[in-house]
């Protein structure tokens, strides 16, 4: 009789760990077409709302992380980490995993803990140059940890590691065939070029000022603005949906022909969106976020900057963009080599070749 394979998936909070989770699933789901996939987040976060829409049940755990600024927010915590800690038990217990996979995030802490206390083969995937806390205190158990980024022996068992790649959506690997498409989609005239303004999965305040002061200046330039601001920031920004040649959007559920239809990008430096930007190859400001651990968005986009492939502005630097974009608007040279480097970067077999590692985790 065929086993009977039992995926359990937890990683949440933002974007950025959800979309790796759902890549991976779908990668599985391929080759095992029966298999039963269950996910794990934390309640009230966007995975509750992504990952049914990407068409996987989930449960979500009374959890959330430490927080810096709202200390008294923390007493709670220890009475969230136990009661995430028996209802991963109780998950586990009922749904028998052949598997757990975790994609960093709060809730994927008490699920992958339990799981390998339980006996089931575990595999982190970490998207970033510098690991999150609950990356980093699972990596020393797990079987398997997948990362994109070099020098990460720093924080998990060298014998453990894998350089892979992040996972990216398959829609996003088709792009280069959507350019009209994608123009079409979003309703775009032709007869200028499209800036293609990204946040990250919950928008940038500091992004959304500059756009907003600058929005003239595009106008002068004869550039088009699609602006995802952020779900948070949609009702201060959507009043400038009345200019003609700028869009605002909360969200961008069709990435895919977002980048197709965009000739370039501003964006935050979060480790999914510049493995998607490596893919999609098309001139590239990075804006990274001065506000998370380590500062580890710098250092993503500094990789990147490094080989050429990417302008980045610091945000204590933002006063110099109209004459960056400017002059990145009439060097077609630059432009060209830009996409070139960020393009040849890409690692658009992460989700295959994280699915082989599970694939052995499976078969032991
Ligand atoms: C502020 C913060 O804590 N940011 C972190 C968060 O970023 P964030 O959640 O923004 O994650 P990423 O930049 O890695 O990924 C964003 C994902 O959201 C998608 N997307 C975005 C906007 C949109 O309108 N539609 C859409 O589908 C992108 O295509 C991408 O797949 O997790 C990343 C991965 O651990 C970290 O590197 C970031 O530092």
């Amino acid at each position: 009789m065929e086993q009977q394979i039992n995926i359990l998936i937890s990683g949440g909070g933002t974007g950025g760990h959800i979309y790796p989770a759902i890549a991976i699933a779908n990668e599985l789901k391929l080759r095992y077409p029966e298999a039963n996939f269950l996910f794990v987040g934390a309640k009230d976060k966007m995975e509750m709302e992504k990952v049914p829409q990407a068409g996987y049940a989930i449960e979500g755990l009374w959890i959330s992380g430490i927080q810096r600024k709202k200390v008294l927010q923390n007493l709670s915590f220890p009475f969230k980490l136990i009661s995430s800690l028996f209802r991963a038990r109780t998950l586990i217990k009922k749904f028998k995993p052949t598997v757990a996979i975790g994609t960093g995030g709060f809730a994927s802490g008490p699920t992958l803990y339990m799981a390998r206390l339980m006996g089931v083969p575990t595999l982190i995937q970490e998207q970033n140059s510098y690991p999150g806390i609950t990356n980093k205190l699972l990596g020393k158990k797990a079987d398997k940890i997948c990362v994109a980024y070099n020098n990460l022996e720093r924080f998990f068992p060298a014998s453990k590691i894998l350089k892979t790649g992040n996972p990216v959506r398959q829609d996003l690997l088709s792009i280069y065939s959507k350019k009209e498409e994608g123009k079409d989609f979003f309703n775009l005239n032709n007869s200028q070029k499209t800036v293609l303004v990204l946040g990250g999965s919950l928008g940038a305040r500091r992004i959304n000022q500059l756009i907003e002061s600058q929005l003239s200046f595009f106008d002068s330039q004869q550039v088009q603005v699609l602006w995802q601001c952020g779900k948070l920031y949609v009702d201060e920004y959507k009043k400038y949906n009345e200019n003609k040649s700028v869009q605002v959007h909360a969200y961008l559920n069709r990435m895919d022909l977002a980048y197709a239809a965009a000739d370039f990008i501003i964006s935050r430096a979060g480790a999914s969106s510049v493995s998607e930007l490596c893919i999609v190859g098309k001139p590239t400001i990075f804006i990274p976020s001065p506000n998370v651990a380590e500062d580890h968005q710098t250092k993503n986009a500094q990789a990147i900057e490094d080989k050429h492939g990417a302008i980045t502005i610091k945000e204590a630097e933002l006063s110099n963009f109209p004459i960056v974009f400017e002059t990145l608007l009439k060097d077609k040279g630059k432009q060209e080599s830009l996409s070139e480097n960020i393009h040849e970067l890409a690692l658009p077999n992460a989700t295959s070749d994280i699915v082989n590692e599970i694939e052995k985790l499976i078969k032991k």
